[in-house]
């Protein structure tokens, strides 16, 4: 693969792309990486040539263990080997992430969220950031992923990538936010794309949780923390990651008015 410095981090804008867990694996194959979509996914962000924050999904390898565990965003537990099963699987899909980017001579490198992140009894989440702001100004790709978070009064709980995202955009200054799932946005009554979003309310009746095993709340989850954010983000379909990339406004954009 090509060093870190070449030709990475010399514009000018400061991208968030998380790929979904429904994207990168057979959500409902277990443990199963969707080796193809990951694939493309990766050429399609080795185009661009600003810094980047990637942060992926749980899909087949995460969700499936909390699950089992009883494990969510607000239930934890306090069994050490529950929350390695939970963490080990998706350390093992970190990899695959970061060997597919790599291979695509982006300057990838993992950072797990479970050994740095922690929430306090209101569930309030802290992310040191100084190691990710570190790599991108070493012009490195950190490449984080959901996880299992230690969680005050309850143990470990369940850390989405979708969390993750709202807390590392502002931290890195993110220009734009993009969240690649496996449907082309967020879809109202009659399966059309929802163009703009600016508050819960407005789609709350037709906002579900995912088709596939997930404790972190689907589309419903997701448009809620994006909520959050300060700046525009966009969900859209893997096959609009270029155009994402490229500097369009894919899919539905969300954006608090
Ligand atoms: N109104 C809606 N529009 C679009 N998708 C919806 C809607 N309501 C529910 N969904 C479900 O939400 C899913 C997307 O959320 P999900 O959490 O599975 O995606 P992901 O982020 O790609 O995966 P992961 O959580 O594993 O990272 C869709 O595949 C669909 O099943
Ligand atoms: C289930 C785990 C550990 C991660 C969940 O992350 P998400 O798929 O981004 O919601």
């Amino acid at each position: 693969m090509t060093g870190p410095s070449a030709g990475r981090s010399s514009e000018n804008e400061t991208l968030v792309v998380k790929l979904g867990g429904s994207v990168v694996t057979e959500k409902t194959e277990r443990e199963t990486v969707d080796v193809d979509a990951l694939a493309d996914a990766a050429r399609a962000l080795a185009a661009f040539d600003g810094s980047l924050v990637v942060v992926h999904g749980g899909g087949s390898f995460g969700h499936h263990h909390a699950a089992e565990h009883g494990v969510s965003t607000d239930e934890g537990t306090g069994n050490a080997g529950d929350a390695l099963a939970i963490h080990g699987a998706m350390v093992e899909l970190n990899r695959v992430v970061v060997d597919a980017l790599q291979d695509e001579d982006v300057p990838a490198l993992p950072v797990h969220p479970l050994s740095a992140a922690s929430r306090d009894s209101d569930g309030d989440l802290s992310l040191p950031t100084a190691q990710i702001t570190g790599m991108l100004d070493e012009g490195f790709v950190p490449v984080l992923h959901g996880d299992g978070v230690v969680h005050a009064g309850e143990g470990v709980t369940v850390l989405s990538g979708d969390e993750l995202v709202v807390e590392l955009a502002p931290a890195v200054g993110a220009t734009r936010v993009g969240v690649c799932s496996t449907v082309p946005g967020v879809l109202d009554g009659e399966d059309a794309v929802v163009d703009r979003i600016g508050s819960f309310d407005e789609v709350a009746d037709v906002l579900g949780a995912s088709d596939a095993t997930d404790v972190t709340g689907g589309m419903a989850g997701k448009v809620r923390a994006l909520l959050e954010l300060g700046v525009p983000a966009q969900i859209f379909a893997p096959d609009a990651l270029d155009a994402f990339v490229a500097g369009e406004s894919p899919g539905t954009t969300i954006e608090t008015r």
